[in-house]
């Protein structure tokens, strides 16, 4: 009889494409098993109900991949380190005596998970497999785009044709982890999770990525011509890799495939920027804003921008569409992480801990490093402080994201949308909006406020610059792992400024 590997599934919630199952197959009987462990379901893993849910759709997608080849997913509950110590201890609960090796995916673990992370790669048995476009040996980056593209163009892992039955049992079923977790999705439009409507979202966006260009910056239009795929890459369900190798075969070649292209690489980079550094999540890249607006806190401003009636129409549409749908687009998540730190003048960790709590596609190293770098806190990118009403005019000029997200400035004509506050008192009477009454005046003055922060960024500058550079070590943590110039396309907005500008404002 061939060894039994356990393989545990993580954020790779596929059969195609994995390294670790692809290894195990070739190696012995792939045993594979999911953990649900409770810091991912309570207050720690800040996760909403409908990013649940869709981990539930995935592992229900995968189960059946599994099915198909003949094996099936365990899925067991309790601490993972526990569970899966029990099932590589001969004459431990639920283990059958000859699992004696554990092969899984290393991931991009926050610092929480990297403690359970060294623990379970320290054992004897284990065997971690890092081919994700992530460099984990030595200090340099340089050539990280190269090894990057590297991967992407290499070949997939091939999915096993068959496998013989997993002897582990499962000890809980979806509908327990409901019920136990009192799992009850209440946002609106979410995809489904797996691989088979991830697939689907690919075939759909590969036809139409020509329409992605413009679609892309305009809230209203990025929900549907969008890839969406973000969700999908979040949890594994497709691998990054598959996607790159689909978009460069199948897509139209111009602009759309360039700039989508792109976003992959910026993917793999925020995870690169967390994989170097795992406290990212908690603390300021840069050491000067470790503090920054930390004693500043105002509730009703932060409650006010988490309800989205902070009287800004296209910073309330976008809170309320990532509170109702889990998504928003990355212009608007710019918008609403810059109005927080720079507008609100609030300690950016709570802020971007509400995004990421809200987001389906939450991942934690784009999160936090991108509220970072939009917020100034590494220091290298350039102060882009966004103004919600010029947001609406050149995204939404025809107000269809506001109105469908702040329906009761629906009446109010284009014109008067993004500064509702000067809309005349005639013009108020004849559409039956009463600012102040219906809809709030705004909670700040936005003009003076971006300016009082520009000037305190400034203030900040070289104490930032020299923080960073008279540490080597920091100077790598801020530094940027850029993508060669050929390929960004010359009107790509974002790629054009490279990583250093992530966004106009
Ligand atoms: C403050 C802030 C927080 C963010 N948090 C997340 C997050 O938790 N998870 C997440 O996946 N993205 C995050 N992003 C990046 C971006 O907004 C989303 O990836 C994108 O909106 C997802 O939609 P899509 O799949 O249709 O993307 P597309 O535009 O179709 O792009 C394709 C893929 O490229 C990657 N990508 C796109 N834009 C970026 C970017 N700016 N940085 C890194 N990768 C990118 C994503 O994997 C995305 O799925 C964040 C951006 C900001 C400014």
């Amino acid at each position: 009889m061939t060894e039994r590997i356990v393989v545990w599934h993580r954020d790779d919630l596929r059969t195609a494409d994995n390294a670790a199952l692809a290894a195990a197959s070739r190696d012995g009987t792939p045993c594979p098993v999911f953990v649900a462990d409770p810091a991912f379901y309570d207050e720690r893993g800040l996760a909403c109900d409908a990013r649940i849910e869709f981990l539930f759709e995935c592992l229900a997608d995968l189960r059946e991949q599994y099915r198909d080849l003949g094996s099936d997913l365990a899925i067991l509950h309790g601490h993972s380190v526990e569970r899966l110590r029990e099932l590589l201890t001969p004459g431990a609960r639920g283990s059958a005596t000859d699992h004696t090796r554990l092969y899984v995916n290393r991931g991009v673990p926050t610092a929480d998970g990297l403690a359970r992370d060294e623990t379970v790669l320290g054992w004897r048995g284990t065997e971690a497999f890092g081919e994700d476009g992530i460099v984990r040996e030595g200090r340099s980056r340089d050539g990280w785009s190269d090894q990057c593209e590297a991967y992407f163009e290499a070949d997939r892992h091939p999915t096993p044709d068959s496998l013989p039955t997993n002897p582990i049992p499962s000890d809980c079923t979806l509908d327990d982890l409901r019920a136990e977790y009192d799992i009850e999705s209440a946002k609106e439009r979410v995809p489904r999770g797996g691989r088979t409507p991830g697939l689907r979202r690919l075939d759909r966006f590969v036809d139409t990525i020509h329409e992605y260009p413009s679609a892309v910056s305009r809230p209203a239009k990025a929900e549907q011509h969008c890839s969406r795929l973000s969700a999908y890459l979040k949890f594994g369900a497709l691998s990054i890799r598959e996607v790159y190798q689909r978009v460069q075969s199948e897509a139209v070649d111009g602009r759309g495939r360039e700039m989508f292209t792109s976003r992959l690489f910026w993917n793999r980079h925020y995870r690169q920027k967390l994989a170097d550094w795992p406290e990212a999540t908690e603390r300021s890249i840069n050491p000067v804003f470790r503090s920054l607006h930390r004693q500043d806190h105002d509730p009703d401003l932060v409650a006010a921008w988490r309800e989205g009636r902070t009287g800004f129409p296209m910073v309330d549409a976008a809170m309320r569409a990532l509170v109702e749908t889990g998504f928003i687009n990355f212009r608007m998540r710019s918008l609403v992480a810059t109005f927080y730190s720079y507008v609100l003048r609030e300690w950016w960790k709570p802020g971007a801990d509400f995004l990421y709590s809200h987001l389906i596609d939450a991942d934690p190293g784009i999160n936090y490093e991108q509220w970072q770098a939009q917020a100034g806190l590494v220091g290298v990118h350039p102060i882009r402080v966004y103004n919600p009403a010029k947001q609406a005019r050149e995204y939404d000029a025809e107000g269809e994201f506001v109105r469908r997200y702040v329906p009761e400035l629906a009446p109010l004509p284009d014109d008067h949308l993004p500064r509702p506050e000067k809309t005349p008192l005639a013009v108020q009477q004849e559409s039956g909006v009463e600012i102040g009454e219906d809809y709030p005046y705004p909670v700040v003055d936005y003009e003076r406020r971006a300016s009082e922060a520009r000037e305190l960024m400034a203030r900040h500058h070289d104490r930032a610059q020299e923080a960073l550079y008279s540490d080597a070590e920091l100077l790598a943590r801020a530094s940027l792992s850029r993508r060669r110039r050929r390929e960004a396309s010359s009107d790509d907005e974002q790629s054009r400024s490279d990583q250093t500008s992530l966004g106009e404002f």
